[in-house]
């Protein structure tokens, strides 16, 4: 079996300002006399585990346990401050859904925008139109600037775009619970597809019966450590009685 994700060691250091500052200009003047004054805070602490393709991962844990920066080290948006994070494929994160659109263009026009960004080709993007609009459900809204679209309505083209293509590693934080109860199906049923055709998940949601129907294992953040790592069923039951 192939690695796909490799987190050794990580930890997560962030400088919090311990003081109140209410202007620019003072800001600026500390930060050139060196007076700024932070905190360390660490998200994550010696964070260690090793996926290989077609496992799946859901990471529990309250507010501020530290899923989502655990998220974002694995999708590669920010780097651990201690240890290292490798994956070995491409990379699908859903983490905050149509992060990359422009809201003065419509739907086509981002959905082609988007593809650019990707590397795709036009064509093979107007190959791949049909089927986004389709998914979203949004046939009659394509010319419309996405300033006019619901938050809905932008999560679900969001969706639709990122999962148009099966990736080695999808990544979803919170994102099945966008959209209404029947759009929540269906980005469910494809999230099952992509992991049926053997791409490695990993999964952030307060719900943990989705953990339990979309994971095969789990990982507890406890205040920024892995209080417990293994199989679903165990960790969720766990988390459910103790947490
Ligand atoms: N860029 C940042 N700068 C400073 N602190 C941050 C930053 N990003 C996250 N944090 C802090 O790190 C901690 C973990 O945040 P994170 O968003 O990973 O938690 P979470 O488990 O996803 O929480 P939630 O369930 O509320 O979404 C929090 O205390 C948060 O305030």
């Amino acid at each position: 079996m192939s690695t796909m994700i490799r987190v050794d060691d990580a930890s997560m250091m962030f400088n919090m300002s311990s003081e109140k500052i209410d202007n620019i200009k003072e800001y600026v003047i500390r930060f050139v006399k060196h007076e700024l004054m932070f905190k360390q805070f660490w998200a994550l602490k010696h964070i260690s585990f090793e996926l290989e393709k077609g496992d799946s991962l859901g990471i529990v844990g309250l507010n501020g346990a530290g899923k989502s920066t655990l998220l974002k080290l694995i999708a590669g948006v920010m780097k651990p401050t201690e240890g290292t994070v490798y994956t070995g494929g491409g990379i699908a994160p859903l983490i905050e859904l149509g992060a990359g659109f422009d809201d003065d263009l419509s739907a086509e026009e981002n959905i082609y925008l988007n593809g650019a960004i990707l590397g795709y080709s036009r064509e093979y993007m107007k190959e791949r139109y049909n089927d986004i609009i389709e998914f979203a459900e949004l046939k009659d809204f394509t010319q419309i600037p996405l300033k006019n679209y619901s938050s809905g309505m932008k999560a679900r083209l969001g969706f639709a775009v990122a999962t148009m293509n099966v990736p080695d590693i999808l990544i979803l934080d919170e994102v099945l619970s966008v959209g209404d109860y029947k759009f929540q199906e269906k980005s469910f049923a494809r999230t099952k597809e992509i992991l049926n055709s053997g791409a490695t998940v990993m999964f952030v949601s307060h719900s943990v019966s989705q953990v339990r129907q979309v994971c095969k294992k789990a990982l507890w953040l406890d205040n920024g450590e892995m209080k417990m790592y293994g199989d679903v069923e165990e960790v969720c039951s766990a988390y459910e009685t103790m947490a």
